[in-house]
């Protein structure tokens, strides 16, 4: 399941190159860092309000707005879906509520 992503964040490193007015990637990116910040707080909200309705279709629709320009913002940070799904395998079998009272502690 995780090779779209991979096959998604090669795309949008690769976009890095390409014409802004032939690629919407390359234009977020022509556009800047905060330019894209924006659109992921935008796509953050429309999100919100979704799941607010009962619309499956358009939450998932949604969802995988933020989790585009979510990876076209840590393609600008020299990042991919892969260090993403690293930390979540490292999360996997830890409790968040054990692993909230180890930090804690510290
Ligand atoms: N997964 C996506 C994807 N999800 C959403 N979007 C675009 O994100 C934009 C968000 O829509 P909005 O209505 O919120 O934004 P807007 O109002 O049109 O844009 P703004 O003027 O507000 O910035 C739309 O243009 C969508 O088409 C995406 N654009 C591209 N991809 C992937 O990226 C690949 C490369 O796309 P290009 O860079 O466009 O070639 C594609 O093949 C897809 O795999």
């Amino acid at each position: 399941m995780s090779d779209i992503l991979a096959r998604l964040g090669d795309q949008i490193d690769s976009r890095r190159q390409s014409n802004a007015t032939e690629s919407y990637t390359a234009s977020l990116f022509a556009r800047g860092e905060d330019a894209i910040l924006q659109k992921v707080g935008e796509e953050a909200v429309e999100f919100i309000l979704a799941a607010k309705g009962d619309d499956s279709a358009d939450l998932v629709a949604e969802a995988a707005d933020v989790w585009f320009h979510m990876l076209v913002l840590m393609s600008a940070k020299g990042l991919g879906p892969a260090d993403i799904l690293n930390e979540l395998q490292r999360r996997e079998g830890v409790s968040g509520h054990a692993e909230k009272a180890a930090r804690v502690s510290d």
